[in-house]
């Protein structure tokens, strides 16, 4: 029996709920397989600042630094906007220490949610992409300056942190449809200059057999909704992955249902659901807590190494959205809590089997 620790940070919001329907399924398939998950709760965001003023802290970073891997709620809320401390600012210093550069955003379309999309069925059917976006650096760790009547966030790359996460993003093209759209605005940005120098020599020196277009990110945003199935991996920095995953996870029916893995080069991996804490469900065992499980399958499978183990979570996901159960945000009236146990209940009763395209990267 194999046993590993995992950080289990829930936040704020919807975050508890989301953190314990991963959790539960996680439990599931440590049941299921025979591992031993040790699970160490901890604090961050704004349930941080009201036990300790700290959105992020020591303790909270030193036993995501000692897990395997670590999974994230969502943190935020009205509660503490316009505060000095903000909770998201937790959350990027963790990115930031723990040197997740890569975050990998897959858009998952179930035929049994076509219609819950509001796109047409013939535009999203089929629809296989994942979003490679650049998640430690650019506006969001900028200097930040406030002035009387001015405000500025600094957006900086340099070379070598645009290279390792294009690096990335190509390898799993390569796994995948062998397609790289990296995105940009080249047209106004110096940052998104060079973005496109150091993709493109990239591809030269070292991909060349992965096809590589570039886009610029206004026309992209019309684009991805038009034609979503010309894509295969989307490559981009910080603040225009975090807008487009958003808008992907359209595709998918609800951003509910929208996973992310955050990698680096090495240490533990964080896992978080796309969405935040949506402070409108809150509470009220209302939210889908799919883009959580779907975390933990990307927490079993780059962040332990468990491949059959995810596949298994993924299957289980699959079968339960085919049985028809739904949460409200998909038309139905499942509870959180209730979506969870079934897809735990599938998990202990599966062997595995998943179709969805692997990536291997990481
Ligand atoms: N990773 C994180 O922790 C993130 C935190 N945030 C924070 O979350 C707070 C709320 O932000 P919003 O802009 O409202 O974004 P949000 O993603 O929390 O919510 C946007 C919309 O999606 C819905 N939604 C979100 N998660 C859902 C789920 N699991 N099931 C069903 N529906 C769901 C919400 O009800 C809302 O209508 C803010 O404080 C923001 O800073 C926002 C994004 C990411
Ligand atoms: C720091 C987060 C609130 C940014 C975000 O929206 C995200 O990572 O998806
Ligand atoms: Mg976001």
């Amino acid at each position: 029996m194999s046993t590993f620790n995992i950080a289990l940070l829930p936040g704020d919001g919807v975050g508890p709920e989301v953190t314990r329907a991963a959790a539960e399924v996680l439990q599931a398939v440590a049941d299921r397989f025979h591992h031993r998950f040790v699970f160490d709760t901890q604090l961050i965001g704004g349930a941080a600042i009201d036990a300790t003023g700290d959105p992020l802290t020591q303790e909270t970073l030193v036993a995501c630094r000692q897990s395997h891997a670590v999974f994230l709620g969502a943190v935020g809320g009205p509660k503490w906007d316009g505060g000095s401390r903000r909770p998201e600012q937790g959350l990027l210093e963790l990115r930031k220490a723990l040197g997740v550069f890569a975050n990998i955003r897959p858009v998952l379309i179930y035929d049994a949610l076509l219609d819950c999309s509001p796109l047409r069925r013939e535009v999203v059917a089929d629809v296989d992409l994942v979003v490679f976006r650049e998640l430690t650096g650019g506006s969001y760790f900028g200097e930040k300056r406030r002035g009387a009547d001015f405000a500025s966030d600094q957006c900086i790359y340099t070379t070598p942190e645009i290279e390792r996460v294009a690096r990335a993003a190509f390898i799993a093209a390569r796994a995948r449809r062998g397609k790289v759209t990296s995105v940009d605005k080249a047209n106004v940005l110096e940052t998104s200059r060079l973005w496109r120098e150091v993709v493109t020599d990239l591809h030269a020196k070292e991909f060349a057999d992965v096809r590589l277009e570039h886009a610029l990110v206004d026309s992209m945003s019309m684009q991805l909704i038009r034609q979503p199935r010309a894509y295969d991996v989307i490559l981009t920095e910080n603040m225009f992955g975090d807008i487009l995953s958003d808008e992907a996870s359209v595709l998918g029916g609800s951003i509910g249902l929208a996973p992310s893995a955050s990698l680096g080069a090495e240490g533990p991996g964080l896992f978080e659901p796309v969405h935040g804490s949506a402070p409108d469900l809150a509470g009220r065992d209302r939210c889908n807590p799919i883009g959580a499980i779907l975390s933990s399958a990307l927490l079993l499978r780059y962040g332990l190494r468990l491949a059959d183990e995810a596949d298994a979570v993924e299957a289980a996901v699959e079968r339960v959205i085919n049985s028809g159960a739904r949460t409200a945000d998909l038309g139905g009236d499942i509870g959180c809590q209730a979506m969870a146990e079934r897809i735990a209940d599938e998990v202990l009763r599966s062997v595995s089997h998943s179709h969805h395209v692997q990536m291997h990267w990481g």
